[in-house]
């Protein structure tokens, strides 16, 4: 078995209801203080969108998982939004929240502060509406492959990408997440955006009975990935870990913000 095979083995029993209760959950997800890593997350995607170079036809999600919260602030800028992931599991989530089925995941405290943030005296329910209807579509995704999203969507056709904890997340080695970050560039046009958020030293994190490997990856490991994939840094943000938010649950010991843009063709 390869190694990548073996990352697609541990996600075999990841449970995305605990997935979010672990992460995404208050108090743990914390919207008392705009100091927390949700509130600074939700800020970063919100200013980097507020710039208003940001926008296009299609916006992407690489490895969605069962969240939505990454695209709160940049899918108001694109006409279509694509959700992937990896699993069946994740993508039924993603559909079931869409559908607004009974049981769903309740994401009104992100709806909330990202209206905040927007300041337009929107209400939630009306931004949440619009979100379930801008996603056109939940496909399958393996960034493993050249081509990731494989003919659903061709290379160097996307405006917009978006990701969070995913790369890290699903990369046995640093050869591995070189490749996986050139593979999902490939994917923008020239000069397309990547909204990137992920996690800093990081080994390991739970979901359920999966316990999954991450790549543990520094704020300069993730700079020279992008330079190596030929995109232009933007911004670079991080956030450091308090002792109190390391509940067992996973070691990460930050979280990185990248705003990035691919080059233009040569
Ligand atoms: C830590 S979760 C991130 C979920 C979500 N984006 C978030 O911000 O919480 C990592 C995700 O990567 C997905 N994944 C696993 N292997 C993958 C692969 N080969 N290609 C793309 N995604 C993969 C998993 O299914 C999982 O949803
Ligand atoms: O937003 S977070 O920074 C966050 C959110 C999601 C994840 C991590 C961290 C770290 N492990 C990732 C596994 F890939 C998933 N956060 C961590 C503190 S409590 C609220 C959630």
């Amino acid at each position: 078995m390869s190694s990548i095979q073996a990352v697609a083995e541990s996600y075999k029993v990841f449970n995305p209801r605990a997935y979010l209760q672990n992460n995404y959950v208050p108090p743990r997800a914390d919207f008392s203080s705009e100091d927390s890593v949700m509130c600074w997350k939700l800020r970063r995607l919100h200013e980097a969108c507020a710039k208003g170079e940001i926008k296009g036809h299609t916006l992407v999600d690489i490895g969605s998982g069962p969240t939505i919260y990454q695209l709160l602030s940049a899918f108001e800028h694109f006409q279509e939004v694509i959700m992937t992931d990896y699993l069946e599991i994740n993508r039924q989530e993603l559909k079931m929240w869409l559908n607004n089925e009974p049981g769903v995941f309740d994401w009104s405290p992100y709806f909330e502060y990202v209206c905040k943030l927007e300041g337009k005296g929107e209400s939630w329910k009306e931004k949440q509406k619009r979100l379930r209807e801008c996603v056109s579509r939940v496909i399958p995704v393996d960034i493993h492959q050249s081509s990731p999203l494989g003919r659903e969507v061709a290379s160097g056709s996307i405006d917009c990408l978006v990701s969070s904890f995913c790369l890290e997340a699903c990369s046995p080695s640093l050869v591995a997440f070189h490749k996986a970050l050139e593979n999902v560039v490939g994917l923008l046009k020239p000069q397309g955006h990547f909204l990137w958020i992920g996690a800093l030293e990081e080994s390991y994190y739970l979901a359920g009975e999966a316990r999954l490997s991450v790549l543990p990856v520094t704020e300069d490991m993730v700079k020279k990935a992008l330079s190596k994939a030929k995109c232009v840094v933007r911004e670079f943000s991080t956030y450091s870990m308090t002792p109190s938010m390391k509940v067992g649950v996973d070691d990460v010991s930050g979280i990185f913000f990248a705003w990035a843009q691919k080059d233009a063709a040569k």
